[in-house]
């Protein structure tokens, strides 16, 4: 295998000491507000009543507003609150759906109504507000403009076992995902919306204290590092990923002033070491792949850890029985649609296969919206 680098201050992390359990969590959208993303505008619900209008500079925006899904709604929104006429005419809706789609948006909490007047609740505000550091409606976007589709091949996928996305009929699915700049950005950033959340209990709940560098591996723009490194000074460390991501990353961690701590390490991890560090993340990658593959990751994890290092391990892990946790059953459902071989697991398999590879100690945490973590003590 061929070294690709370390991370800065690898190894530096006492032994044993990462496993330590830290305190408690704190409220997941204070942590976002209070977050180091400077450059992002945070307009109130009433900012500047600017036109609805498509014209000119406008004009791209306004296509993008013009899809009709519920990022474009918030996005329309965000400058003032509007009549239903006023957003159906900015988003292009035909009056026959027009009220039953945004009465349905504040049915489902995305829109407040009062009087006739739509505005942003603040969750949508918090989340789904594209100009900022909080936006998690990536996934949203990636739903509507992949896997929407490709579930209407669940049944095929059933009766093949064959995976319904890009790679359906061949070849590498991130080569076809990351063959064009769009497709590379649309992936990237649906991959921090699903996993902002969970980085910001995990920079909460883990006792980084006793460690000094983090590697995110298949980490995309680097969402977890980011986290991290905001919450704690004294961490650095970056993402082990496919060489096409670098520059996402680049300005996703440059977006936050974190360029000296956080570095891009391009590579495979089927075929590169990783860099070593004292924490090493795997985020929805054990659950894209078969078991075999699923055990070489975690060697390789396994091997770039210093003594008492940890691997943090996140999935949408399924409970033991198979029958309470419906996101994750679902999420492997998704696996099927997306790879040759993944599937989501029970914790219980989990932590045999950390055991299996070496790691002296595990346990289980639970993180947000069906997804757990499993933390591997070498
Ligand atoms: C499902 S995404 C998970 C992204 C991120 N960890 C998260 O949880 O949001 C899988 C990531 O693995 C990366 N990846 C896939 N195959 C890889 C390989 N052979 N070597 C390095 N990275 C790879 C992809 O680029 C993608 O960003």
């Amino acid at each position: 295998m061929r070294a690709v680098g370390s991370v800065a201050g690898t190894g530096s992390g006492p032994r044993g000491l990462c496993g330590v359990r830290g305190g408690g969590v704190r409220d997941q959208c204070g942590r976002a507000e209070s977050g180091g993303h400077e450059k992002a505008e945070r307009p109130s619900a009433a900012s500047d009543g600017s036109s609805s209008g498509c014209h000119s500079s406008k004009r791209k925006r306004c296509h993008t507003e013009r899809q009709g899904s519920v990022t474009s709604v918030a996005a329309v929104r965000r400058r003032s609150p509007r009549t239903g006429g006023d957003l159906a005419e900015a988003l292009g809706l035909h009056p026959r759906g027009a009220a039953d789609f945004l009465d349905a948006l504040v049915a489902l909490g995305f829109l407040e109504r009062s009087e006739g007047v739509y505005r942003n609740s603040p969750s949508a505000d918090t989340f789904l507000d594209r100009s900022k550091a909080t936006y998690a409606g990536g996934i949203l976007e990636m739903a509507n403009s992949r896997l929407y589709p490709f579930w209407g091949s669940l049944t095929e996928a059933l009766h093949t076992g064959k995976p319904q996305n890009e790679h359906k009929h061949g070849g590498d699915v991130f080569d076809a995902i990351y063959h064009d700049q769009e497709g590379l950005e649309r992936f990237l950033h649906g991959m921090t919306g699903l996993s902002m959340g969970k980085a910001m209990v995990i920079a909460e709940r883990f006792p980084w204290a006793d460690c000094r560098t983090v590697l995110d591996v298949g980490g995309a723009v680097g969402c977890v590092p980011v986290a991290v490194a905001q919450r704690h000074p004294h961490m650095s460390g970056g993402v082990f990923a496919l060489p096409r991501v670098r520059p996402v990353f680049e300005k996703y961690v440059a977006s936050f002033g974190l360029e000296d701590r956080l570095t891009f390490h391009g590579g495979d991890f089927f075929t590169d070491d990783l860099p070593r560090a004292d924490v090493i993340v795997l985020g929805q990658i054990l659950h894209g792949w078969g078991l075999e593959e699923k055990r070489l990751l975690l060697k390789e994890a396994y091997d770039a850890l210093p003594d008492g290092g940890a691997v943090l391990v996140y999935d949408a892990i399924v409970d033991d029985d198979r029958k309470e946790n419906t996101f994750g059953l679902l999420a492997s459902l998704n696996m099927l649609i997306e790879t040759r071989s993944g599937f989501e697991y029970p914790a219980a398999d989990g932590r045999a296969w950390l055991a299996d590879t070496g790691f002296s100690g595990s346990r289980i945490e639970p993180l947000t919206d069906g997804y757990s973590m499993l933390v591997g003590i070498k």
